[in-house]
């Protein structure tokens, strides 16, 4: 019977619809596809809100090990109500995508031949997608060629699945990989998190299209990062032996990670050589006296460099370096680089290097780099001609078929506001504040991201404000903090940095983003690339420290055509150095002139802030009075005094805050010692070109006294009894006599 319905799907095909005529050479054929769109819509599963079609075959696949699976076993598949709620949510969503003319194009999914059917089915029925966004479409025809890209496009406009459909696209072609015998396409991704997150994505595309292979055919993921044991990586890229099912079709990675099994600094390389000794003969590997992991890796087609520009500064950058030396030669290779931010100089890095291939010389040179843009600001060193949407019609055949519509695409979608702390000790009342502002403000929807400038003090402000309230509950084992509690006693405040162990890392992340509403006090690693449903509020404590990561972390809201908003608190030796800057980058991002779009002042914050400051100097006349009305009537000034108990468990030695509190104090110093010697607002360091400004503003640099002035104020305001003492060669390291 089963074979029935197969052969009649077949037969409907090839006389009715003629896919195969568009879609070329493939491992799946198109009446697979075909099968796929037009038998029964796939059963959903909890929790992701998108839809995973169920495996034909009940036979658990060898691959499975390979596969990153999001879906926690034994959740209820069938459950109607929370396949209604899904549905609800898909549909809502869309709907919010519709509010953003600058996310959508009007080419719809359905009607592109050059996607594969089931590729078509996972979009349209996994992720409930209907149409492409603006780099979706201007980049599929180009990479699905297999040209190498330089994309730039505002954060949460769909870059992930921009370089994933195109690519799974060409890796169904048989040509370009030996399935299971080498890598199909290596994904890096400077955080974890966000390896996990396109990997899980990647895993439901590929999905689909499992369904319809048989179990030693399967399409695979792995995803691999620091922090967990290496003998991991080695079960899921050796995989099953005996099932000749070895790597997987996509590899997801960090940078250091990828970089230790390329080098051999890990016993993924001993275990190559040994599997590739005992199977030689069976599977027969061509490269008979290289069996190492690099050796394969270098027959890897199609490498994504996702956030660009994170992967090519600072320590990423040798990183990346060295892992494209162990790749296909630059010719060979397919290389997408993706990000939202693009600073003129890693712009310059990319063109100058080998990491993509060179401007053609010649008219037949069809393969040079394709940038695409679809940022209209003023700055960021893009070509002009990159956002013309002929040119690239002009080289891709299939999006010429489509029209885009031309509105702007940087559309703004955060509300931005700024206010500046008047003294360090406002620091946590402030923040306090400003949670149980967003609180009042839609207690059931809530949900706001917190960046704190390391990770101490994450850890510390994370303890504050669980440890704050009554404590712990020991019979209910139930956070019932008292200072954002949400009326449930549910754990609503998370934390996560890299100071964590991965798998609590992983923890919080999951809960924030299944959380309806909640808390997240994070370092840098949730900056990028991260996708939060529903963020209300990005809380900086703290600017950041370039101009590249402000953008990346107010894109954490605002996203998929949503609106958000964003609170940026100025430190106050951060005021004067850097409030201008922000302006004009905005400016610049903004490609506007008109003072209306500049970051705002936070007016209710600022004016509750400047009233106890005033207050505190007791220089008061008739108008300060009047503000010190205000002041007392003021969320902040509850604040204020909800903190005192915290602050006493501190000063009174608690074994847990105390500790924490002196830890948050030395790290915030040697943070801001640090940055306030090396960073500018390019996020740069500092170059030839810029050395003589360095010098005119040397005069201006923040002092290590002055910072050490302020963290003082900052010790004292977590209810410190002393300030903590400072280790003779740490002080002198960081330029304190
Ligand atoms: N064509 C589409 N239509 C509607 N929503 C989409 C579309 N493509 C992707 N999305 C949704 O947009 C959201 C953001 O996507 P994604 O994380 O890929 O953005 P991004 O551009 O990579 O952002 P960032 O720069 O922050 O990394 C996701 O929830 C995704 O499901």
């Amino acid at each position: 019977m089963g074979n029935m319905i197969y052969c009649t799907s077949r037969i409907i095909l090839l006389l009715g619809l003629g896919i195969g005529l568009t879609y070329p050479n493939s491992l799946i054929s198109p009446i697979d596809g075909f099968s796929a769109s037009s038998s029964s819509s796939p059963k959903k599963r909890r929790p992701t809100k998108i839809v995973r079609p169920k495996r034909r075959s009940t036979n658990s696949s060898p691959s499975d090990d390979l596969i990153v699976n999001t879906d926690d076993a034994g959740r209820d598949s069938n459950n109607s109500n929370n396949n209604i709620e899904e549905e609800e949510i898909r549909f809502r969503r869309h709907e919010q995508a519709l509010q953003d003319p600058s996310l959508l194009t009007n080419i719809r999914f359905s009607d592109r031949t050059d996607l594969h059917p089931t590729t078509r089915t996972a979009l349209i029925d996994g992720f409930g997608l209907k149409t492409m966004t603006h780099v979706q479409a201007k980049t599929f025809g180009a990479a699905r060629e297999g040209r190498s890209i330089l994309a730039r496009s505002r954060t949460g406009t769909g870059k992930t699945l921009a370089f994933l459909l195109p690519t799974i696209e060409r890796l169904l072609d048989l040509d370009l990989y030996r399935p299971g015998r080498s890598i199909g396409m290596i994904v890096i991704a400077p955080t974890r998190e966000l390896a996990i997150q396109i990997a899980d994505q990647a895993e439901i595309l590929l999905s689909f299209h499992n369904k319809y292979r048989q179990n030693n055919k399967q399409l695979n993921v792995a995803c691999i990062y620091g922090g967990v044991k290496m003998q991991r990586d080695v079960r899921l890229l050796t995989g099953d032996h005996r099932q000749g099912n070895l790597l997987p079709t996509i590899l997801v990675s960090t940078p250091a990670r990828l970089l230790e099994h390329l080098e051999g600094n890990s016993p993924l390389s001993k275990n190559f050589s040994n599997h590739h000794q005992k199977q030689q003969g069976e599977i027969g590997w061509q490269r008979r006296n290289k069996s190492k992991f690099a050796d394969l890796v270098a027959e890897t087609k199609i490498i994504v460099l996702d956030e660009t520009d994170r992967l090519l500064q600072g320590s990423n950058l040798y990183d990346t370096q060295r892992i494209l030396s162990f790749m296909a030669r630059t010719e060979k290779r397919q290389t997408l680089l993706f990000s939202a931010t693009l600073p003129r100089q890693v712009r310059r890095l990319l063109l100058n290097s080998s990491i993509v291939k060179k401007k053609k010389k010649t008219d037949e040179d069809e393969d040079e780099l394709l940038e695409v843009d679809c940022i209209d600001d003023v700055d960021e060193g893009m070509d002009e001609d990159a956002n013309d949407l002929n040119n690239i019609s002009a080289t891709t055949s299939p999006a010429a078929k489509f029209e885009l519509s031309s509105v702007s695409t940087n559309q703004r979608r955060v509300e931005e506001c700024y206010v500046s702390l008047e003294n360090m000790s406002q620091f946590i009342p402030l923040l306090l504040t400003i949670l149980r502002r967003e609180q009042q403000r839609d207690s059931q929807n809530y949900k706001i991201l917190v960046f704190f400038p390391a990770g101490r003090l994450v850890r510390f402000l994370f303890q504050f404000f669980t440890m704050g309230g009554r404590g712990r509950d020991s019979s209910s084992k139930r956070n019932t903090s008292q200072l954002v509690a949400d009326g449930n006693d549910n754990d609503i405040i998370w934390e996560i940095h890299s100071r964590m162990s991965q798998s609590s890392r992983s923890r919080a992340s999951n809960a924030f983003r299944a959380a309806r509403r909640g808390i997240l006090f994070s370092s840098d690693v949730s900056a990028r690339g991260l996708d939060y449903p529903d963020v209300s509020l990005v809380v900086q404590m703290g600017a950041p420290s370039s101009e590249q990561d402000y953008v990346h972390r107010i894109g954490r809201t605002g996203r998929a055509g949503k609106l958000g908003r964003s609170l940026l608190v100025l430190l106050p030796f951060e005021i004067h150095h850097k409030q201008e800057r922000w302006q004009k980058a905005q400016r610049r991002r903004l490609g506007q002139s008109s003072d209306d779009d500049y970051i705002k002042e936070d007016e209710q914050l600022a004016t509750w802030l400047r009233a106890q400051n005033e207050e505190q100097n007791e220089n008061r006349n008739g108008e300060e009075e009047e503000k010190m009305r205000i002041s007392s009537a003021s969320l902040f000034q509850q604040c204020q005094d909800d903190l005192e108990p915290t602050r006493l468990k501190i000063r009174s030695y608690h074994v847990v805050l105390t500790p924490s509190a002196q830890a948050a104090y030395v790290s915030f110093l040697a943070h801001y010692i640090a940055t306030a010697s090396t960073s500018n607002p390019n996020g740069n360091r500092k170059n030839n070109s810029s050395r003589s400004r360095s010098r005119s503003k040397a005069k201006n640099k923040l002092q290590p006294s002055r910072i050490l002035a302020y963290a003082d104020d900052f010790a004292r305001g977590t209810g410190l009894a002393s300030i903590p003492e400072l280790d003779e060669t740490f002080a002198t390291k960081l330029g304190l006599n």
